[in-house]
């Protein structure tokens, strides 16, 4: 009776614990250029299937971080591991590969001007994932798009689109890899608050859909309050408050009140 009682705890323990796999862990994490300490102390976990919002001023290093992560900057100091492993310590052919399975979102929707969006998209496809079933890449190119809602914008050039429908586009062409993470940086700037609330509903629906991990970079609160499941606020090179956006809502510290203020 006692072990069936102990089983019983355990298979109640699991899918918990299946919930917290980390896949980005961040361990007092420093960086500085010259005399400017950007980074002094990063802290972070990122679960599988979480949404993490990062907010802080301008300036405080929320990029430097992101590029940490991916290989792009070296670290003075700390640990930066993705999906267990050290990205400090990978080699040239273990970043490329690292970078196949995490989808950048930058500001400017990152689009080549000169190519249609079908083949905006079919880029990542036959360059970095080398496919060459024109079939597969046609299905791919389509489920991308449709699940941006931009099927019908499929042939044309990125100069016919409004923001909206270019951030959309280049959203789509970050998901056709079928990354497992996404960074996000900045992702609804420049946008009308319309347009910004259709982007976070997207970022919120393709967490759902593929099962992604995601850090979103962003000094739209809207945009925190619809995509997160964490919120963390960064200050002078560390993080100096996190919880849900709920949480940090009713928050008395003055910093954290201050990015809440016009927030009903
Ligand atoms: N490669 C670099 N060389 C030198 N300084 C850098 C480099 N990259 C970033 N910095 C400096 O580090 C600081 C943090 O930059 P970062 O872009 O991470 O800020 P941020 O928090 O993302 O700001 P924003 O919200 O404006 O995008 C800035 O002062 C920037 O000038």
């Amino acid at each position: 009776m006692a072990m069936e009682a102990e089983k019983t705890k355990k298979e109640q323990k699991q899918p918990s614990e299946k919930k917290q796999e980390v896949v980005i862990a961040i361990k007092g994490l420093k960086k500085s250029f010259g005399e400017k300490h950007v980074l002094k102390n990063i802290n972070l976990e990122v679960h599988r299937g979480e949404n993490v919002v990062i907010l802080g001023r301008s300036g405080t290093g929320k990029s430097v971080t992101i590029q940490c992560i991916v290989g792009m900057l070296k670290p003075d100091g700390g640990s930066v591991k993705v999906f267990g492993d050290e990205v400090a310590d990978m080699s040239e052919k273990e970043l490329k590969a690292l970078r196949i399975k995490i989808g950048f979102l930058f500001q400017s929707g990152a689009l080549y001007d000169s190519m249609t969006v079908r083949e905006n998209l079919e880029f990542p496809l036959t360059r970095v994932l080398k496919i060459k079933d024109r079939d597969e890449i046609d299905r791919r190119v389509e489920e991308a798009l449709d699940s941006v809602g931009l099927l019908e914008a499929i042939d044309k050039m990125p100069s016919d689109l409004s923001g909206g429908m270019r951030k959309r586009a280049g959203l789509a062409r970050t998901i056709i890899v079928e990354p497992q993470i996404i960074l996000y940086d900045e992702p609804t700037t420049g946008l009308d608050p319309i347009t910004s609330r259709e982007i976070s509903d997207l970022i919120l629906s393709i967490q759902k859909k593929q099962k992604t991990s995601s850090i979103i970079i962003t000094h739209d609160m809207e945009c925190a309050r619809i995509a997160s499941d964490r919120v963390v606020i960064m200050d002078d090179g560390e993080y100096i408050a996190e919880g849900t956006f709920d949480e940090l809502h009713k928050s008395k510290e003055k910093i954290v009140g201050s990015y809440f203020k016009d927030i009903s």
